[in-house]
């Protein structure tokens, strides 16, 4: 941004906020519905978002820059689910404000890992997400008076994600928390990351929507070029699995799924982008590669 830009906008608080919670719970579609645009990905199976991604949203003097973070790994303990949590707790180290989501009317062990790594000297929002499957809102009470035992949250608020319900109350209190400041970023902005690392985003996202229980574990996108001339992409694409078996479950009979996983992950490209989209895709096969740590890194996972 310019500084007379800055100068001439209205933004006066500007801050970080973090999206915690275990995974699965709806951090990526709460972020997506506050900034009102598709920067992270969503899907209905677990682990979907393994990278930090800042949205960024201005609102009147307030400008939120959101990050969100992976879904905390309780399960598999190897280097890829390290270097997940690690980024978990590095997000929370950095920031101005966290919203902490759970499900309403549900506590489970690994929320109670995630609190155990709030800090006690930034403010934490607990989120009570998908109050549009439970009904009744005096029935969540005796949940929230629980809860409310575990930290010392800065407020308690029910919310869908999903419909957009509470969310308004949700920003005034997250902007009152906001430190002062100048706008760190364009008001129209929405993402400081690149178009490279959102196509990459849009093929995983589709390839997790297209094999659902099917998708290996370990799988991953590596964009091996990407060329911009005025409003056309060329975009090369590799997706990388952890064994030969399951190169095919990928490719699928015929190459069905691999090229209906382009068409979808294209058309999101085009829209965002705004230009015309070459894509080209295959798969690789790179065997073991979940458990390396210097592999994860040079496909761009922050240590
Ligand atoms: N009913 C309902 N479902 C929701 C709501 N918010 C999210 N979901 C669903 O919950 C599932 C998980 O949502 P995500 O946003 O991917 O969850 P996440 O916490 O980012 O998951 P990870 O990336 O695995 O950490 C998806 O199927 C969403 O559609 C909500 O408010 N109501």
């Amino acid at each position: 941004m310019k500084a007379d830009d800055a100068a001439a906008s209205p933004v006066t608080h500007c801050g970080f906020i973090a999206i915690v919670g275990r995974p699965n719970v709806g951090k990526s579609t709460l972020m997506n519905r506050l900034i009102g645009q598709k920067v992270s990905i969503t899907s209905a199976k677990a682990q979907t978002t393994r990278h930090r991604i800042h949205g960024v949203f201005t609102r009147d003097a307030h400008q939120f820059v959101f990050v969100d973070t992976p879904g905390f790994q309780t399960k598999h303990r190897n280097a890829l689910n390290r270097v997940m949590n690690r980024a978990v707790t590095q997000a929370l180290a950095d920031v101005d404000v966290i919203l902490f989501v759970i499900e309403a009317g549900r506590l489970t062990e690994a929320d109670e890992e995630v609190i155990a790594l709030l800090p006690k000297d930034r403010p934490v929002l607990l989120l009570l997400n998908k109050t549009d499957k439970t009904g009744d809102r005096a029935k969540l009470l005796p949940f929230v008076e629980r809860v409310a035992k575990l930290h010392d949250f800065h407020a308690i608020m029910p919310v869908s994600a999903q419909r957009g319900d509470g969310l308004d109350a949700l920003l005034k209190v997250a902007g009152e928390l906001l430190p002062e400041g100048q706008a760190m970023f364009d008001v129209d902005d929405f993402t400081d990351r690149s178009e490279r690392f959102l196509a990459a985003e849009y093929i995983r996202e589709k390839l997790f929507r297209q094999l659902g229980d099917e998708l290996p574990y370990g799988l991953a996108v590596e964009i091996e070029r990407f060329e911009a001339e005025g409003a056309l992409r060329r975009i090369a694409a590799c997706v990388i699995v952890s064994r030969e078996a399951h190169k095919g479950i990928v490719i699928g009979r015929g190459g069905e799924v691999l090229k209906s996983v382009g068409a979808a992950a294209r058309g999101d490209m085009e829209k965002v982008f705004g230009s015309k989209v070459f894509l080209e895709l295959h798969v690789k096969v790179r065997s073991g590669w979940a458990d390396d740590e210097r592999a994860l890194k040079s496909l761009g996972f922050e240590p």
